[in-house]
């Protein structure tokens, strides 16, 4: 496998508060490789906040190392700290813009900051603004932009210095489904354009669906379960997992279905939609088993598809053992509902 760009190793965050310590990150391990749009997903309090916010020195672990490019982060300082934060950009849920600022401006500042002056700066602001679809916006004040706009001119702002990494706090929070769609089509072509990349905090499912390939589940500053987003929501290893990210959807059978189902129910999970229906007819048949299908809905994670199948199999019980080990055998992921 490739070196990981970032790799947190053994990471805990404690607060002090008062007379008490607060634990928001417990001994968490993970490595995120170039190219990749991680994300961290949990309920409110998770940790994922404090976590991210290590990346870039923003917060320091307590104890653990984190190594951006093989450099542990812990040991740098002035400028070499500097030099780190350009390659690390971030963007929040409140967008930190500065309201006294237009467009141009919040974006230029950044540049003028890591010492570009002139030409420069008019030049690489502009492309940047080009970049995210704002060049009509350049001298808009941030109370004159819609969400979504705001978020643009964060995101240029963030990767003004040339960024390598992205680390977004709940950046979509904020947003309407169709702003939300918007910007992380952007982050998409900004993660496959430049290789940026993208590690991102949120508690939406569907932003996690929508643009992750890889993502860990966090609770209570732990990570409960890390995979690669399709296989995550294929096959989550954790109680938590499933209950978190929804994905126990038998629930969504009516109860006078339910009540009359007389067989075995299973669902099964299959990734090419075309060919599972057929495989499922052929090997009932060859198992001697009936089977009704109950409910169906295929998901779509980035570009891939994950078909579901609630499935009702009458017949004996080693017929049906058969039928579930064929099924198994053509990569169907058969799991036992009751
Ligand atoms: N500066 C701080 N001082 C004291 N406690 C803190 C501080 N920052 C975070 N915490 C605590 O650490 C825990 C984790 O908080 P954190 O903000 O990282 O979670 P989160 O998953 O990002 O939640 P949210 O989505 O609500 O922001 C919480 O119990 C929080 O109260």
């Amino acid at each position: 496998m490739n070196k990981p760009l970032i790799q947190v190793d053994n990471v805990s965050v404690s607060f002090q508060v008062k007379d008490h310590i607060v634990d928001a990150v417990k001994n968490v391990s993970f490595n995120v490789y170039e190219g990749d749009i991680f994300g961290i997903i949990g309920s409110s309090g998770a940790g994922k906040s404090t976590l991210v916010r290590t990346l870039n020195r923003l917060a320091s672990p307590t104890s653990g190392q984190i190594y951006v490019n093989d450099t542990n982060i812990a040991s740098l300082s002035g400028k070499s700290l500097q030099h780190f934060r350009f390659n690390v950009g971030m963007i929040f849920q409140n967008f930190n813009l500065a309201s006294s600022k237009t467009v141009y401006e919040n974006i230029a500042f950044v540049l003028k900051a890591a010492g570009k002056r002139g030409a420069v700066v008019k030049e690489r602001t502009t492309e940047l603004l080009n970049l995210v679809g704002l060049s009509d916006k350049a001298f808009a004040y941030p109370t004159e932009l819609s969400g979504g706009q705001k978020q643009r001119v964060g995101i240029a702002r963030a990767l003004a210095n040339d960024a390598k990494i992205l680390l977004c706090d709940e950046a979509t929070s904020a947003l309407d489904p169709q702003t939300t769609a918007a910007i992380l089509e952007l982050l998409k072509q900004l993660n496959r354009e430049f290789k940026l990349t993208i590690v991102l905090i949120t508690h939406e499912i569907d932003v996690i669906k929508k643009i992750c390939n890889r993502v860990a589940v966090m609770s209570q500053g732990e990570i409960v379960e890390l995979n690669n987003t399709f296989d995550l929501f294929a096959s989550p290893k954790k109680d938590f997992t499933q209950s978190f990210l929804d994905i126990d959807k038998n629930t969504d059978l009516p109860e006078k279905i339910k009540n009359s189902v007389k067989g075995k129910l299973v669902r099964l999970r299959y990734i090419n939609e075309n060919a599972t229906e057929p495989v499922l007819y052929q090997s009932a048949k060859q198992a001697n088993v009936a089977f009704n299908i109950l409910h169906g809905f295929i998901e779509y994670f980035n570009d891939q598809a994950l078909g579901n199948l609630v499935v009702e199999l009458i017949g004996n019980n080693q017929n049906i053992n058969e039928l579930i080990q064929s099924l198994k055998n053509h990569d169907v992921i058969v799991e036992d509902i009751y």
